[in-house]
């Protein structure tokens, strides 16, 4: 088999010379060089798999090296050489596509864990092994939506990097899992996934827990412990509820992130850690470092890419899908048959809007499957609480109410849940389908909902 192929481009010789031993001992064969015109050359004559590059070069900058990489092998990783401490490059090049960054002084553990991560990545795609994880993992990430069909290619994306990612959303919304199928579609794949709910460990006990102590290095502390960052290596951390994080905390954090060491309570030395960080927060991060709360470098060191997984109730197009995915493993777990929505309860949920997302409609159809006679699930069986049902859905009803001089319509004195909802949803889709000239895809798009499922609502309902 041939060796495997680096490209080291850096102007100091010491820095070549080192990477050059430390890589060859990895039995991996290294053409160094010092300029960006002799990587040109290099990259123009052979096939690297994969490359080293300063920041600052004689000619040029890493940043061009990265983008010549990515243009024209955009399957070599890159990792770029920095300044010890210097954020904003580090930040730049993960930016700009780099797969991850070394600083200098470049300790020679880490390196050879980057050098693990970045040539597993390589291997995985050569043997197309990468691909066929994406499709099985991804398929635990429901929904067809275009919103959903982004946040799933950007999963791709993000997994091929080592760039720490920001997840937001709001609670429920499928965050942890978006985490952890980055770590499964990369590289890290066969290492850990930690996954660390940052507010539910208590301020005292957080140094220990991250870091881990020395037997002895406080009272109660009875043997050595190991921290979390420890217990991720080679894999990820990630760090949920992030906002929660005291000061103080932050700070050790920036700097374990920083320098990719942690020094665990009572230890004399630092220990390297080869960690992706992935974090999330239902919170507005930014507004919290405009308040002071969340500490602005530590922001900008953990959203150097940030993911939006956006609310359900602005996809609601993949509610169905989702139900029924829901339904099917409810139906694994105890045993009996999958329920199956009636079409009220399914109009009940299209009118819902999910203000604890993903995770209130498991509850709702956990609880549904308890409550209802056999296998079919009505729309009173979701028992959903009115304060959910979407403002364009109820406000009309509230205008003709007014209009015609009657009461609110109540669900008790219309007959029940499911004609109320009906009455709803008529004069939602009348109101959408008047303001939009009758263009029934203007409607839908209006209404949030695909123009299929208005095709349907529509006959239903009997609306010409
Ligand atoms: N698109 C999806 N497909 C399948 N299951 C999903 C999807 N999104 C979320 N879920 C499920 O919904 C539940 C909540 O998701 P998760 O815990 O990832 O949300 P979260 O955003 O991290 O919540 P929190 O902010 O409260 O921590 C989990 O059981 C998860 O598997």
């Amino acid at each position: 088999m041939n060796p495997q192929t680096v490209l080291v481009i850096d102007d100091e010789r010491d820095i070549r010379e080192l990477l050059t031993i430390t890589l060859g001992r990895m039995d991996l064969q290294v053409d160094a060089v010092g300029t960006v015109g002799e990587a040109r050359r290099a990259l123009g004559e052979r096939s690297y798999d994969l490359c080293f590059t300063d920041m600052r070069l004689p000619d040029g900058n890493g940043q061009e090296v990265i983008e010549l990489i990515a243009a024209n092998h955009p399957d070599m990783p890159v990792a770029m050489i920095t300044a010890y401490g210097n954020v904003d490059a580090a930040v730049n090049a993960l930016k700009a596509g780099a797969f991850d960054f070394v600083s200098k002084p470049v300790d020679i553990q880490m390196l050879r864990g980057l050098v693990r991560t970045a040539l597993r990545l390589v291997e995985e795609k050569r043997n197309g092994g990468g691909a066929a994880k994406t499709n099985d993992s991804s398929d635990r990430l429901i929904g067809d939506s275009a919103a959903m069909q982004q946040v799933r290619a950007t999963i791709g994306k993000l997994a091929r990097n080592q760039a720490p990612v920001y997840i937001a959303g709001e609670s429920g919304v499928g965050k942890e899992l978006v985490a952890r199928l980055i770590h499964e579609q990369g590289p890290r794949a066969s290492g850990p996934f930690v996954p660390v709910n940052c507010g539910a460990i208590p301020s005292e006990l957080m140094e220990s827990e991250f870091f881990g102590h020395r037997k002895g290095s406080f009272t109660g502390a009875s043997v050595d412990k190991e921290g979390l960052f420890q217990a991720a290596q080679g894999g990820t951390l990630f760090l949920d509820e992030v906002a929660e994080l005291p000061l103080h905390m932050q700070v050790k954090l920036l700097r374990a992130i920083q320098e990719k060491a942690v020094r665990p309570i009572g230890g004399r030395d630092e220990i390297p850690v080869d960690v992706r960080i992935l974090s999330a927060t239902h919170k507005n991060l930014g507004q919290l470092v405009e308040q002071g709360q969340f500490r602005q470098d530590l922001f900008y060191r953990i959203n150097v890419i940030e993911l939006r997984v956006p609310p359900l109730r602005e996809r609601r197009g993949d509610v169905p899908l989702l139900s029924a995915f829901i339904l099917k493993a409810l139906a694994g777990k105890s045993g009996d048959g999958v329920g199956q929505l009636s079409p009220a309860a399914r109009d009940a949920l299209d009118a819902y809007d999910f203000p604890g997302n993903v995770r209130e409609l498991e509850n709702i159809l956990e609880r549904a499957m308890a409550m209802c006679d056999g296998a079919i699930i009505d729309a009173s069986d979701l028992m959903l609480p009115q304060r959910g049902v979407r403002a364009d859905a109820v406000t009309p009803a509230r205008h003709e109410d007014a209009a015609a001089g009657t009461a609110p319509a109540s669900a008790s004195a219309n007959g029940g849940l499911d004609d109320y909802i009906s009455n709803l949803e008529r004069t939602a889709i009348v109101k959408a389908l008047e303001e939009s000239r009758y263009n029934k895809t203007a409607a839908a798009r209006k209404l949030g909902i695909t123009f299929r499922a208005l095709r349907y609502k529509l006959k239903k309902l009997g609306i010409d």
